[in-house]
């Protein structure tokens, strides 16, 4: 989103100009008006843009409508796939989320504007560009109101109402195809021998599995450690001795990282590995592992092409694959979600994994959110519990079960709910922040600092301190490591450099310094600021350049973390690795950027890297997928609507041992934990039935 944070006297002199501009408005004014919006940083030049090309098309359209067109392409700039209108009408600023100083500005406007949800209803449907999906035919006008003829109608932009119905669709059919053969028996036999009993109540991992086994479509979700990865490798190997012709089963492993996919393929051949232990000669599973494909990035499977919105794999193309696991998929977002399911052939199996409470993509939509609505609450049908005590052998408790009728979808979720590597104080705190409890999280934070003092756990520092920030990340505290072990590590350069054999310890010393650095982070809830992204790297850059450490010169230099920004397939990184630029063993040691993949290492030369961002400090966002021994998350004051629950959350669980939280003034962690993010979608409701096309 651009907008900007810290708003001047001038800006707010405009806001005044151009309300007072408003008096009697006619299009041509409200388009005036969201000019100086824009010009502000208060809307993106994008979301006017529209509106004004909305108004070139259609001369006559009404004021309000204009509006809400601005503010559906504002809002999808924010992550929503559609705007609820009668939210939008009645209480503007629950849906925009905007800062105290835009209020009377906002309200300005608004008392031009109709009382009347139907009013608007009115302007939108008297506009040719608008197809109302209940009263026109289609005619790809550009935008699309849905259920209007119901309390809360919602307006979207043609794309994403094609995405959201198609994704829909898919699922819609997925989940209701009938069950696959499968010989009940035998799976049994299989499942009891993955999963020995244990004295839980149920055994949620093997209910995932059971369930997987007889549809083609499963969300497997759960908070980090519940071992979604453990039940996806059984889940295969389960595929691998119920399915005939196994050997020529074609699997493959992708997620919207390549990170996430390298780690999802070297959980599942190590957990494979480990099974083979238990099953003996009665299932070959290096076989299976060999036809487990490479992890690929969902751009890389799908084909993307480049600056396009075309994809090499469509329904007319589908992918060549009978299973398909794709990891972290709340990432996926919703454009992703609909050309995923476009180009799966029908039979083909789709195993979703992910935790369905950590934070969306940036781009429109929360899929795995929505689709995980319910899944908590379990909601098993009739069928399914039979289903699961015969295959399965495990009793589902009553509270889990569907009270009314049970909705499709759930009878192909499964939510693992116990952590097995994810324990103590930064569970509990992640525990509390998910629920929503701002108290009970400060509390945990307290009583572990009481208990340990140094050696605890978690920290909280809120006194808007920023030097403090600064030497958490050169010196870490306590137990807890900063940078230190980076440092250390880049400085015994002088020795590899001058020893006697350079080849031989190069790798080991390019390895130590990628592990080192990367036991520790900062994450950013922002990018600007000198509590965002941009300020912290250039702080600690300094802080290190003042040390000896490193010595840029210009952009690179030895020991510069970078963060890759972009997919090349060509050069073979992509969008969210972490490399580091560092002298090569070659003659002159010219720079390259190393890379570590499980113990390999890959290097490009600098050069040839363009898309990359210094990475001492990043965003919650692009640290998904990856875990640090220690993880501090930084919240600006300056972070908007963009500070929420979700983020947190997704902080605090990229933390394996230490977490420390450093906020710029009190108040901030309670205000986002208290701030869950409502992305408006209308995928549950096309889910329910409820929209049509
Ligand atoms: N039923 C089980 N019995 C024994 N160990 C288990 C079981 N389930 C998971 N584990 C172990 O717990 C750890 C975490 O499991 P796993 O990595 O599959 O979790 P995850 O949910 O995929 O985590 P993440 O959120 O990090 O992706 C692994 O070491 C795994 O081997």
């Amino acid at each position: 989103m651009i907008r900007k944070r810290a708003r001047d006297t001038d800006t707010l002199d405009l806001f005044a100009a151009a309300v007072e501009q408003a008096q009697t408005l006619c299009t041509a004014d409200t388009l005036d008006l969201l000019r100086h919006w824009a010009d502000a940083g208060v809307l993106r030049r994008l979301d006017v843009a529209l509106a004004a090309w909305v108004h070139e098309q259609d001369p006559h359209i009404a004021p309000c409508a204009v509006v809400a067109v601005t503010l559906l392409a504002h809002m999808e700039g924010r992550g929503y796939s559609c705007l609820p209108l009668a939210d939008l009408v009645h209480t503007p600023n629950a849906v925009l989320g905007w800062e105290a100083q835009e209020l009377p500005a906002l309200q300005a406007l608004w008392t031009q504007l109709p009382l009347r949800l139907d009013d608007w209803l009115q302007a939108l449907q008297a506009s040719a560009l608008v197809r109302d999906v209940g009263l026109q035919a289609d005619h790809a006008q550009p935008l699309v109101l849905a259920a209007s003829g119901t309390p809360q109608p919602l307006l979207y932009l043609r794309r994403y109402w094609d995405y959201e119905r198609m994704v829909a669709a898919h699922i819609l059919q997925r989940s209701q195809a009938p069950t696959v053969a499968l010989d009940e028996p035998s799976a049994r036999q299989w499942l009891d021998k993955f999963f020995p009993a244990t004295p839980d109540a149920c055994n949620w991992q093997k209910v995932a599995c059971a369930l997987a086994l007889r549809g083609h479509f499963s969300v497997i979700t759960g908070g980090p450690g519940t071992g979604k990865t453990y039940t996806a490798a059984r889940l295969l190997a389960l595929l691998f001795a119920t399915t005939p012709n196994a050997d020529q089963l074609r699997v493959a492993l992708a997620a919207p990282t390549g990170k996430a996919a390298a780690r999802l393929k070297q959980s599942i051949e190590s957990a494979l590995q480990h099974l083979q232990v238990s099953v003996g000669s009665a299932l070959n599973l290096p076989a299976l592992v060999q036809r487990v494909g490479a992890a690929r990035t969902l751009h890389s499977l799908l084909g993307a092409r480049p600056g396009t919105r075309h994809w090499g794999y469509h329904a007319g193309r589908p992918l060549d694959v009978d299973v398909l696991i794709v990891d972290e998929a709340s990432m996926v977002h919703l454009e992703m979600m609909s050309a995923l399911l476009e180009a799966l052939p029908p039979n083909a199996r789709l195993i979703l994994l992910g935790d369905k409470d950590q934070l969306a993509s940036v781009e429109a939509g929360a899929v795995l959110g929505d689709l995980c609505r319910d899944a908590a609450a379990g909601r098993y049908g009739t069928a399914t519990l039979g289903f699961v005590e015969r295959v399965a052998g495990e009793t589902i408790p009553q509270s889990f079960h569907a009270l009314g009728a049970a909705p499709a979808l759930a009878q192909h979720t499964v939510m693992l709910r116990a952590s097995r590597r994810f324990d103590g104080p930064i569970a509990a705190l992640a525990m509390a922040v998910n629920a929503g409890d701002a108290a009970d999280s400060l509390q945990v934070l307290q009583d572990d600092v009481t208990q340990h003092g140094e050696r605890a756990r978690i920290a909280l520092r809120q006194d808007g301190y920023l030097p403090a920030v600064h030497a958490l990340a050169l010196l870490g505290r306590g137990d807890a490591p900063g940078y230190g072990a980076y440092v250390e590590a880049l400085q015994r350069w002088a020795d590899v450099k001058n020893g006697a054999e350079i080849e031989a310890v190069h790798h080991r010393w390019v390895c130590d310094v990628l592990q080192a650095f990367d036991r520790f982070r900062l994450l950013c809830a922002v990018r600007e600021g000198a509590w965002g992204v941009a300020g912290l790297n250039q702080s600690i850059v300094s802080a290190l350049r003042a040390q000896g450490v490193i010595a840029p010169e210009g952009e690179w230099y030895a020991g510069r973390p970078v963060m890759v920004m972009r997919n090349d397939a060509a050069l073979g990184v992509f969008n969210g690795d972490i490399g580091m630029a560092l002298p090569s063993a070659a003659a002159g040691n010219p720079l390259r950027v190393y890379f570590l993949q499980g113990d390999d290492l890959r290097s490009v030369s600098v050069a040839r890297l363009a898309h990359v961002e210094t990475a001492f400090a990043m965003t919650v966002h692009k640290s998904q997928g990856s875990e640090f021994e220690h993880t501090a998350l930084v919240l600006s004051a300056h972070a908007g609507g963009v500070l929420g629950r979700e983020l947190v959350y997704t902080g605090i669980t990229r933390a394996r041992e230490h977490f420390t939280l450093m906020a710029e003034r009190p108040g901030l962690l309670s205000t986002a934990i208290a701030s869950p993010t409502r992305r408006a979608s209308g995928l549950l409701r096309f889910l329910q039935g409820e929209l049509h096309s």
